[in-house]
C-alpha cells in the first residue's frame, strides 16, 4: 500500500468526484457514515457522553455530519465548533445547516472562552484539523488540545490526530491530540509509522470511502508500506529437482571474544531462511561454540584467538553477511579495509561492520553496488550525522544511499528500507523484538535470501517482513517479555508458511430469533 501526500489525496478526491459523478458533500457523507457505523457497532446505543470537537474545514465537516447521525440514533452528544478561523469550508457550512435543522446547536469555542468539562469516562471525537493543517495551531487551540489530552477520556480522531502534519515534523508536541484510536480515510498516513509522530496514534485503522482505485494504483509515491500482499509476489518457490547448491552459500563473518553468540544467531537465522549452505568466519575462540550449537554450519577460523585479524578464505560464497559481534579492534578494521579492496561479492553489513564504516568513511567507496547496510538509529547517526527530525533523517538517508549506491535498512518499530529515493516501510514486528540479538537474526535472514537468488533490494524488504512476522508469530506463545531471538528464529519457518494462509472468512451472524 502506498503513502500518499495530502496533495495526492486531494487530487484523488477530485478524480473520484468527477469519475463517480458525485459531489464533495456526498464523499463527506460516505466518510461520516463509515465512522458512524464503526462507533454504532461498538456502542450499541450506550448513553456515554460524546463530545465532538469540530474545526471549520472538511475535517470539522466530517465531525458535524457524524454528530447528525449520532443524534438521529439517540446518542448523548455535545457539539463544539473550534472557531479558529472564519474561512469555513463549503461542506462544513452545509453540514452545520443540516445539524441545525435537527435542532442541534453547537457551542462555538473562541479564543478567550472556557472549555467544557470532560469526564474520564466520556468519549471525545477529534475533528479539529485533518490533513489540511499547514501551520501551528493558535495558542488557544493548543490549550484546548492540552485540555482534551489531559481529560482522561477516550479520544477517537477522524482521519489524523489534530495537530499532526502530513509531511513535516511537529513544532510543539503539546499541540497534538494523543489519540487512542484513529479512523483514517482510505490510505494509511506515513506519520503513523514514524517514531516521533507515530506515538500520537495508539491504534489506527483505515476506512474505505471508495476513492478511485485506478487513481490510487497509477499514482507514484515516495514511500509505501510493506505487508503480505507486497512481499508475496517476491517469494521464490523451492524447485523439486533442486539441491543445496541451488540455494547458495552464505558466509557470515563476525564475532569476537564474548560475542560469538551473535554469529551463532545470525548463522542459524540464515540457514533457517533457506540458504543452501552456511559458513561462519570467526576468531578461533568461536570454533567450539559454533560447531557445538549449529551442526549444520561450517566454521572457518581466523588466525587470531579473540578478534578477527585477516579476512581470507578459500571457499566461494554467494554472499557475505558481515559485522555482527565483530568488535572495533584496529586490526579488525585493517582486515576489513584489505578485504573490501578486492571483494566483489554482495554484502550485508551490520553492527560493528557499520561502526567501522562510520569510523573509516573511505571504506564506503569500496562497497559493491547495492550493499545492504542495516543500522539501528544510533549506527545510522554515526554514518549520516545527526538529524533535526524524522523527515530530515529520511532526507539524509536518501542522499547517503544515493551517494554510495547502498540500500539502507533503518531498524526500528517500523523498519524502513531506503533505496533509489524510495522508502519501503515495514508493517510486521512488535516491541518484544527489542531484545538482544534480534538484529543479528535479521542480518542472517537477509543474507540467506540473497544466497537463494533474491535481488538485494527484495531480500532487504522481504527479509525485514519475515523477521517481523517471525517475531509476531513467536509472541503468540511467549508474550512480549519472554521473546528471545532464538524463539524468533524458530518461527522463521512459520513466517514463510503464513505467506500462503488465506484470511479467515468472516463468520456468518447467528440467525436472530423472531420476537
Ligand atoms: N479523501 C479524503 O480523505 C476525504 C477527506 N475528508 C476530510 O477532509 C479533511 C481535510 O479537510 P481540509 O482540507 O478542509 O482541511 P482541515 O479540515 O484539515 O483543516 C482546516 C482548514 O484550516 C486551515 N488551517 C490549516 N492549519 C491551520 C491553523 N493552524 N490554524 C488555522 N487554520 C488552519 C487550512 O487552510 C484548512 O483548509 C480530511 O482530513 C478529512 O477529514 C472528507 O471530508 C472527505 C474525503
Ligand atoms: N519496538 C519494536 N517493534 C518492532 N520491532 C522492533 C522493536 N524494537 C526493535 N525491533 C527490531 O529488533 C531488531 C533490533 O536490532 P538491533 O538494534 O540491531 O539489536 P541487536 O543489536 O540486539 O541485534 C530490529 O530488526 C528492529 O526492527
Ligand atoms: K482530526
Amino acid at each position: 500500500m502506498k503513502f500518499f501526500s495530502a496533495k495526492q489525496i486531494y487530487a484523488a478526491d477530485k478524480f473520484t468526484i468527477e469519475k463517480q459523478q458525485i459531489s464533495s458533500i456526498d464523499l463527506m457523507e460516505r466518510a461520516a457514515i463509515q465512522i458512524f457505523n464503526w462507533l454504532h457497532v461498538r456502542m450499541q446505543g450506550a448513553q456515554v457522553k460524546i463530545h465532538l470537537f469540530c474545526g471549520i474545514g472538511n475535517n470539522g465537516g466530517d465531525g458535524l455530519a457524524l454528530a447528525r447521525h449520532l443524534k438521529e440514533h439517540g446518542y448523548n452528544i455535545e457539539v463544539n465548533v473550534v472557531n479558529y478561523s472564519d474561512k469555513r469550508s463549503k461542506d462544513f457550512l452545509i453540514n452545520l445547516d443540516r445539524l441545525k435543522e435537527r435542532k442541534v446547536w453547537p457551542n462555538f469555542l473562541e479564543r478567550d472562552g472556557e472549555f467544557t468539562v470532560i469526564g474520564p469516562d466520556d468519549i471525545i471525537i477529534d475533528a479539529i484539523f485533518g490533513i489540511g493543517l499547514n501551520r501551528s495551531p493558535d495558542p488557544w487551540v493548543a490549550r484546548l488540545i492540552g485540555h482534551l489530552n489531559s481529560s482522561g477520556a477516550f479520544i477517537l480522531s477522524i482521519d489524523i490526530p489534530s495537530g499532526l502534519y502530513m509531511d513535516k515534523a511537529i513544532e510543539d508536541v503539546n499541540a497534538v491530540i494523543k489519540a487512542n484510536h484513529v479512523l483514517s480515510f482510505q490510505v494509511p498516513k506515513l506519520v503513523f509509522f514514524l517514531p516521533e509522530t507515530g506515538v500520537f496514534s495508539n491504534q489506527w485503522e483505515i476506512l474505505d470511502i471508495g476513492l478511485d482505485q485506478e487513481y490510487l494504483k497509477d499514482t507514484e509515491t515516495e514511500f509505501e508500506v510493506i505487508g503480505k500482499s507486497e512481499v508475496l509476489p517476491m517469494y521464490k518457490p523451492r524447485e523439486k529437482f533442486s539441491h543445496k547448491g541451488t540455494y547458495g552459500h552464505s558466509l557470515i563473518i563476525g564475532g569476537s571474544y564474548g560475542k560469538i553468540g551473535a554469529v551463532t544467531l545470525s548463522a542459524k537465522a540464515c540457514l533457517t531462511s533457506g540458504s543452501g549452505l552456511v559458513t561462519a568466519y570467526v576468531p578461533r575462540c568461536g570454533y567450539v561454540p559454533i560447531q557445538t550449537a549449529l551442526p549444520e554450519v561450517m566454521v572457518i577460523t581466523d588466525k587470531n584467538e579473540t578478534a578477527i585479524g585477516a579476512i581470507t578464505f578459500d571457499i566461494k560464497p554467494t554472499v557475505i553477511g558481515l559485522g555482527i559481534g565483530m568488535g572495533m579492534a584496529s586490526e579488525t578494521g585493517d582486515a576489513l579495509s584489505e578485504f573490501l579492496e578486492t571483494n566483489k561479492l554482495p554484502l550485508v553489513i551490520d553492527a560493528d561492520g557499520l561502526n567501522l564504516l562510520a569510523k573509516h568513511k573511505s571504506f564506503l567507496n569500496k562497497l559493491p553496488s547495492k550493499t545492504i547496510l542495516t543500522p539501528h538509529p544510533k549506527e545510522l547517526e554515526r554514518l549520516i550525522g545527526t538529524w533535526k527530525d524524522d523527515f530530515d533523517m529520511l532526507k539524509k538517508a536518501k542522499v547517503f544511499s544515493k551517494k554510495y549506491d547502498v540500500i539502507l535498512t533503518i531498524k526500528g518499530a517500523h523498519t524502513m528500507t531506503i533505496y533509489n529515493n524510495h522508502g519501503y516501510v515495514n508493517s510486521t514486528g512488535n516491541p518484544g523484538m527489542a531484545t538482544a540479538g534480534s538484529g543479528d537474526a535479521l542480518t542472517g535472514i537477509i543474507t540467506g535470501l540473497i544466497a537463494q537468488g533474491y535481488e538485494p533490494l527484495q531480500a532487504a524488504i522481504f527479509g525485514v517482513y519475515l523477521h517481523g512476522m517471525a517475531g509476531d508469530l513467536a509472541i503468540e506463545h511467549t508474550g512480549y517479555q519472554a521473546l528471545t531471538t532464538s524463539k524468533l528464529i524458530d518461527n522463521i519457518g512459520m513466517a514463510f508458511v503464513d505467506l500462503f494462509k488465506m484470511p479467515e472468512p468472516p463468520q456468518e451472524a447467528e440467525p436472530q430469533e423472531k420476537p
